[in-house]
């Protein structure tokens, strides 16, 4: 899995949801209502968007057939702010169960921009499907996204991840990368933590360090 994010982009931090939205022309009837601390410039969505780069043929394959419909629940988690100096992702956001999840329970899907170019500098864009010529379709969350956009990695806050990202068809039949949980029951409160990868890790330190 390879988890990529920005740092984060200084979009103005008074914008409002109808500002985000106009700007990349939305339609109203996509907005959703936002859960709990969910930042100011980054629109809430349930539904992929596309970016230009995606050929038509790459958006028909991440669509599927969509004969099916199927109603979005909303997840059994909650995004928190972590106040914990021990946390390394200390003064930032978490994903946190708001219930009792039992094992191998689909938790929620991460939605994003579908693109196919390059987002090196984003620390929220997930790889969703590599075609065999090298194509790559990813899921970036940095600026439009669900709850799932603030999952963070187990290291340093427990000793094994307690959910996997799965690449999974969904009721309708849509490509989605989702969060399950593992084989242990994630207890009401307890943080939802995954694995990046340490390649995602490997390719932040590198870049740290040519920058030195
Ligand atoms: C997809 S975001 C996760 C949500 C993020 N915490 C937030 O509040 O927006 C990925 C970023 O979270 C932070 N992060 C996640 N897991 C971490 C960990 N185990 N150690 C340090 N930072 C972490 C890093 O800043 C990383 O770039």
């Amino acid at each position: 899995m390879a988890l990529v994010l920005f740092p984060r982009i200084a979009l103005c931090i008074n914008q409002d949801i109808t500002t985000v939205a106009q700007r990349s022309n939305i339609p109203d009837d996509q907005m959703t209502s936002k859960p709990r601390h969910w930042p100011e410039n980054v629109q809430f969505i349930d539904k992929y968007h596309y970016h230009k780069s995606v050929p038509q043929t790459v958006r028909s394959f991440v669509q599927g057939d969509r004969t099916r419909q199927t109603n979005a629940s909303r997840p059994p988690v909650v995004i928190r702010a972590i106040a914990s100096p021990s946390h390394p992702a200390n003064g930032q956001f978490g994903l946190f169960a708001a219930k009792k999840i039992p094992p191998d329970t689909h938790i929620m899907d991460y939605i994003g921009e579908i693109h196919c170019d390059d987002r090196p500098n984003s620390n929220y864009d997930l790889s969703l499907y590599r075609y065999p010529d090298g194509l790559s379709v990813g899921i970036d969350a940095s600026v439009v996204g669900n709850e799932a956009r603030f999952i963070n990695d187990f290291r340093g806050v427990q000793p094994r991840p307690n959910a996997v990202f799965t690449e999974k068809r969904n009721g309708d039949g849509e490509l989605r990368m989702s969060i399950w949980s593992s084989k242990d029951v994630i207890k009401r409160g307890d943080e939802v933590l995954v694995s990046y990868g340490k390649a995602w890790w490997r390719a932040r330190s590198d870049n740290a360090n040519n920058m030195e």
